[in-house]
């Protein structure tokens, strides 16, 4: 079946879990369409929320597409279009019922399995998530809706008390930082596979960053403990 339409499909067996589970609570893990931005913030109960990632926040299939096939945007679910990008926006900053919270999916795959002739899913966002956020909410205009959609909902959903410690993320004037092209990790198949020197050293694996070679203008200054003396 058609993955596109297989994800729309979904939307009935969710129905249907929520009638015969009236209690569950359920997450939409990373979603990528208007339609599923809709579904969770009319849907009655308090029960149901959605999860999404930098790079649908960020991003639609033209990043993928447009002039050939950028196998570092390949994620599931897909990139959609830019309405569905947008859309996923306006359920966040009209989101007052604490719906929709942050979900990295960040996926470390190598480099060498994300660009092959048939590449793994997955963005590898987990250097500098919350600025990926931060740029994503500030070109909206919703920084108000940042901290809400990365420390409360979430914690609150799960019946859980927001985390105690704090992040400061500064905004510049100028970019601050640039993704770098790559970083270096230890391999665990590409050691078992390796022989002696490189072995016993570990084999060492490429990751290509997401957005790699991009200019953020946020950072994340200082991490404590809200009981900490600043
Ligand atoms: O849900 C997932 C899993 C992830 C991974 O590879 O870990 N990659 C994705 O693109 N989506």
């Amino acid at each position: 079946m058609c993955m596109i339409v297989k994800s729309i499909l979904f939307f009935t067996s969710c129905s249907q879990f929520e009638k015969r589970f009236p209690r569950l609570r359920i997450v939409l893990e990373h979603i990528s369409t208007a339609f599923g931005a809709e579904w969770v913030r009319r849907n009655p109960s308090n029960r149901l929320a959605a999860t999404v990632t930098p790079q649908h926040l960020l991003c639609n299939r033209n990043d993928l597409l447009v002039g050939g096939l950028k196998p570092h945007y390949y994620c599931l679910p897909i990139l959609k279009s830019e309405r569905d990008r947008q859309a996923i926006m306006d359920a966040i900053r009209n989101d007052h019922q604490g719906r929709f919270f942050l979900g990295s999916d960040s996926a470390p795959h190598v480099r060498s399995r994300k660009e092959s002739a048939c590449a793994s899913a997955g963005c590898f966002t987990a250097l500098t998530t919350l600025e990926l956020y931060a740029e994503a909410f500030a070109n909206a205009g919703i920084l108000d809706r940042l901290e809400q959609f990365a420390s409360i909902n979430g914690a609150k959903f799960y019946g859980l008390e927001p985390s105690e410690e704090r992040v400061e993320l500064v905004q510049w004037s100028e970019p601050i930082m640039q993704i770098p092209e790559s970083v270096l990790v230890q391999d665990k198949d590409a050691s078992e596979t390796a022989q002696g020197e490189e072995a016993d050293a570990g084999a060492a694996s490429e990751l290509r960053p997401f957005w790699a070679g991009s200019f953020l203008t946020w950072s994340v200054e200082r991490i404590s403990s809200s009981t900490m003396k600043p």
